[in-house]
């Protein structure tokens, strides 16, 4: 593990947490448990998918992109649709030298028009409900690319929704893990894409977040 690097990325982050607001998580402590180690719980994941560019979609303070991109040295773009956020990332990836981390300031829809498949891997923690995010990442992701959704509880009714939109933009559930992390819960469901989309996607942006399937 890359313990220096975890390290000096946290303290970074409460640093511009000072200034601007990034992540509600403010302590070292919760830090290093809701940030650090949740992040790490994809690596398992991260790895399982095939070889190629990974993203990190809605990722705020590069959680959890920059742990997973540190961890393994993965060609890694963050993307946030808030320039201030990826301004302060920029600053992060320089000061922890990570050549292989890149940043992508708009809409992960407007991603998903300009560089469409080119991805294997895509994370995404915190951003919306499952179906939403399989409609967001079909776009960006190759054929058997995956798309590692971080959660915490997730009720019944949000599963069964996936599971009909996946159909419609051509993403399988492929792993479900739940993980104890401290007194908290957490579970990391992985997806696939097995096939081209039924609807034409992206969709008009910000309809996947508003209007959801
Ligand atoms: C609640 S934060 C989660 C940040 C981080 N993934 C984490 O777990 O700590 C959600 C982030 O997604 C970004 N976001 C939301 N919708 C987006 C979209 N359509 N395109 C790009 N970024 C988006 C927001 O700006 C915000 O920084």
């Amino acid at each position: 593990m890359h313990e220096d690097l975890l390290k000096r990325h946290l303290e970074l982050v409460i640093e511009a947490n000072k200034t601007t607001n990034i992540t509600r998580i403010s302590s070292w402590e919760d830090g290093m448990v809701l940030h650090v180690q949740d992040s790490l719980l994809g690596l398992d994941a991260l790895n399982a998918c095939p070889e190629g560019r990974y993203a990190d979609i809605g990722t705020g303070a590069g959680y959890p992109g920059i742990p997973l991109a540190i961890e393994t040295g993965r060609p890694t773009l963050l993307v946030d649709s808030v320039q201030k956020k990826v301004q302060i990332l920029d600053g992060f990836i320089e000061e922890l030298g990570l050549d292989n981390v890149s940043t992508y300031a708009g809409r992960i829809e407007d991603l998903g028009r300009e560089q469409a498949g080119q991805f294997a891997a895509i994370s995404a923690r915190a951003l919306s409900k499952l179906s939403v995010l399989l409609e967001l990442s079909s776009p960006l992701l190759k054929m058997g690319g995956r798309l590692i959704c971080f959660k915490a509880l997730v009720e019944q009714d949000e599963l069964d929704h996936a599971r009909v939109v996946g159909k419609q933009v051509g993403m399988e559930l492929v792993d479900d893990q739940t993980y104890e992390l401290d007194d908290y819960s957490r579970r990391i469901l992985c997806y696939e894409k097995v096939a081209k989309p039924k609807l034409k996607l992206p969709r008009r942006t910000g309809l996947a977040q508003k209007k959801p399937l």
